[in-house]
């Protein structure tokens, strides 16, 4: 076994909003033991409370990550985000404190989209009103607002790894889809772009959102759009509840221009599953509420606790942040010798040349070097043969100005 600075049974990690067994299971495999697992979200102080003493933290979409929290988090080395969205993470905070934060970008795509594929149906058939009625005792066997998918507009907002995998899905199915996204994507099958959120809006018969929560998505839909889109069109949501105008929206639905909404994520979301739900949007008729389960299939969940617990352990393991959201990405290959030392510093001139001079200064052999960096911090990594006072060499490079954190990660000297 080799050597670690800092013993795997000593490193304490908090998952919580329940993780999926698979990301137990995977970081036990490696040694990491000591997890303590939570089934909902805390709040801001009781999140405080509970990291005391945590190096490794995974949440869902729940977890709000603050400056405040993140910075009484002193032990925190890295967060895994078991879902796509990492909004809820103070991203530029994270990194000016030295902590990558990791996600999995493709785990959940395919749920979201067949969710709100199958929720066009339902919308457009009217079905979730009709099923309530008959689970009441009554009857009400119409076509009066029931309509084929075939043919209709699906407006895409946002084509990336969902929207796209939607669009897909809703031609398949005869739909013809339309989208719009900041960024210039290749069309898929027939669909065609839009040059305006307005455009988009204005043609379609169903608008579905799939834009991350960003300053520009906020409110993105108001007053203004909902009235730009067709009367008696629908709207879908599954991205985050911070794009719609909520209240907006339920006036729009009330007077029936917009004729029916799917939501599945809200401005205020309950932190667990027994706080009340409150919204504009209860009660109305033809709108399907879900409680933030785009993501949540049984496949999706179990891909992300081994996806994200796998970048975790490469982290903790041998340093690599690849796929890390906020952080320069290394990708390390693993040494069967050799002492690992990992630097995380602000990317001010000079800060290399003096860790290298840490070393060389001592006469050592250094068999690798690993540098990436962004305008922020720099991420560097140093694999050192020889005769290595690792303690004295870390004590050498924390003292260097500009340091956000060192760590011996292994000694694998024979
Ligand atoms: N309801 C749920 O359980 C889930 C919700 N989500 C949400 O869905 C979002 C989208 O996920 P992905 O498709 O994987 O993300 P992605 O990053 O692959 O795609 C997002 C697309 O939106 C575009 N975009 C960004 N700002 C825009 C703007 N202002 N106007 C138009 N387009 C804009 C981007 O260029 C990109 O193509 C996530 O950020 C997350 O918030 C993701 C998974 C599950
Ligand atoms: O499943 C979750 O907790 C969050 C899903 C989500 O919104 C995401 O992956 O971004």
């Amino acid at each position: 076994m080799p050597k670690l600075s800092f013993p795997k049974e000593k490193i304490s990690i908090l998952l919580l909003e329940g993780i999926h067994d698979n990301a137990v299971a995977d970081l036990a495999d490696h040694g990491y033991a000591n997890v303590t697992r939570l089934p909902k979200a805390l709040d801001e102080q009781d999140l405080i409370e509970q990291l005391a003493g945590v190096h490794m933290l995974g949440i869902r979409s729940r977890s709000q990550l603050t400056e405040k929290v993140l910075r009484e988090a002193d032990k925190l080395m890295a967060i895994g985000c078991f879902c796509i969205g990492t909004n809820q993470v103070n991203l530029p905070v994270a990194r000016r404190l030295g902590i990558p934060v990791f996600n999995a970008p493709h785990s959940n795509t395919r749920s979201v989209a067949e969710l709100v594929m199958g929720e066009i149906i339902m919308l457009m058939r009217g079905i979730w009103d009709k099923s309530r009625i008959v689970h009441e005792g009554g009857w009400m066997k119409s076509a009066k607002d029931s309509y084929e998918i075939r043919g209709k507009v699906l407006g895409i907002v946002g084509y990336g790894h969902i929207g796209t995998q939607l669009s897909i899905i809703a031609e398949a199915l005869g739909m013809r889809v339309r989208f719009f996204d900041v960024q210039k994507k290749l069309a898929l099958g027939n669909a065609q772009s839009c040059r305006t959120l307005d455009e988009l809006l204005t043609l379609s018969d169903v608008v579905s959102l799939h834009v991350p929560d960003t300053a520009q998505t906020r409110n993105m839909i108001g007053p203004e759009q909902l009235k730009a889109m067709k009367k008696g069109s629908y709207l879908i949501n599954a991205a985050r509840g911070s794009i719609i105008d909520i209240d907006a929206l339920a006036d729009a639905l009330k007077s029936r221009h917009v004729l029916g909404a799917a939501i599945d994520v809200f401005p205020e979301e309950p932190a667990g599953d027994a706080d009340e739900f409150v919204s504009p949007l209860r009660n109305l008729p033809n709108v399907i509420l879900t409680p933030h389960i785009g993501g949540s299939t049984i496949e999706a969940q179990a891909n992300i606790g081994n996806e994200v617990a796998r970048k975790l352990i490469e982290y903790s393991d041998n340093g690599s942040t690849m796929g890390a959201v906020n952080f320069p990405e290394v990708q390390l290959p693993v040494r069967e010798s050799g002492v690992r030392f990992l630097h995380i510093h602000a990317n001010v001139p000079g800060i290399l040349r003096k860790l290298n001079e840490v070393f060389s200064s001592r006469g050592l052999n250094m068999a690798a070097q690993y540098l990436q960096t962004d305008p922020e911090i720099g991420y560097v990594v140093f694999d050192v043969d020889g005769e290595v006072d690792d303690q004295e060499i870390l004590a050498d490079i924390r003292a260097i100005d500009g340091t956000l954190r060192a760590r011996v990660l292994y000694d694998r000297r024979a």
